[in-house]
């Protein structure tokens, strides 16, 4: 990451406890404002901890977290900060309009026609019961609600599951605008793999409550290959994280940025879903890689 790159969350060997279980473990990453990162990795990895930390809602067992600067208190999000958990936070028994005005009450930096367009825009009706809206339709009012804040940062768990196609493209188009017009900080937790890669600058992937990846896009794609081809594989075996079939061809995904010269062997630039799959697939401390 660029020197020059505004942070908006620097951690450092964070951790955090349940109990006697750790859900994280030494996690020192940095997180760029004005960028779309996605968070992924397995059911139970991490990234829900990860997120109430950042949110202020945990309190670290262990190391530091800033945001903006400052240590989250522990007890609530700061200002700048916009977090859509996955039980999203709705009063059922309010409209979709005096779910508006509540938050208007309750945000100093709360945008009102922006928030009225947003909703104007996915469709919903201003004088929907909430209760009574779709799984999808409530996603986007619990984006509006967060959005409407203009937060600095604005994190979203598993945004994308209720969504339609069409919403989901949607969705992550305003997110990406978003971010680019008004510089915010976008972290989204995903398991849908496949439209993270059009979207997301940067990506930290979480595997038994570490990291596993952290880079930008750019580099973490520049830095690996894929192969195809049969026999004895071109490369040294710790550069191959994850080896698997098709058909008579083995594919491996590999570390490294340089061509592979070899016969009978094509080559590919990953997507970064290849690379994500890769990594979940291989989730061995050995194969973990922090890109600067
Ligand atoms: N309140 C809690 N009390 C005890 N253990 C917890 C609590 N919250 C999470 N955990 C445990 O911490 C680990 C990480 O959970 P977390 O919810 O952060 O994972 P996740 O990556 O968000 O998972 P998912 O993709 O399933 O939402 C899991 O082993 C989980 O069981």
């Amino acid at each position: 990451m660029g020197s020059e790159e505004v942070l908006a969350v620097r951690a450092h060997q964070l951790a955090k406890r349940y109990r006697r279980r750790w859900a994280l473990r030494g996690c020192s990453l940095s997180l760029p404002q004005n960028r779309v990162v996605a968070l992924v990795g397995h059911n139970g990895a991490g990234k829900s901890t990860l997120m109430g930390l950042i949110a202020g809602l945990l309190k670290p067992t262990e190391g530091e977290i800033e945001v903006f600067g400052r240590r989250p208190s522990g007890t609530g999000a700061p200002v700048e900060v916009a977090y859509v958990a996955q039980q999203k936070p709705l009063y059922p028994g309010l409209t979709v309009a005096e779910s508006l005005r509540f938050a208007a009450r309750m945000n100093t930096r709360w945008d009102q026609d922006y928030a009225e367009r947003l909703i104007r825009a996915a469709e919903v009706p201003l004088d929907g019961k909430v209760g009574k809206l779709s799984g999808g339709q409530r996603t986007r009012v619990a984006l509006v609600l967060a959005l409407g804040k203009r937060p600095g940062l604005l994190m979203l768990d598993e945004p994308l599951a209720e969504l339609d196609p069409l919403a989901r493209e949607a969705t992550m188009r305003t997110l990406q605008e978003e971010s680019r017009q008004h510089g915010i900080g976008v972290l989204l937790s995903s398991h849908v793999l496949e439209e993270l890669g059009t979207v997301c600058d940067h990506l930290v992937l979480l595997g038994n409550g570490r990291v596993r990846l952290d880079g930008s896009v750019a580099d973490l794609v520049a830095g690996h290959r894929v192969l195809r081809g049969d026999g004895q594989p071109p490369v040294a075996p710790g550069e191959i994280i994850d080896s698997s079939r098709s058909g008579h061809e083995q594919v491996l995904l590999t570390k490294r940025s340089g061509p592979v010269a070899a016969p009978g062997w094509r080559e590919h630039t990953p997507r970064l879903n290849d690379i994500a799959l890769a990594y979940m697939r291989n989730n061995d401390d050995d194969n973990a890689e922090v890109a600067a």
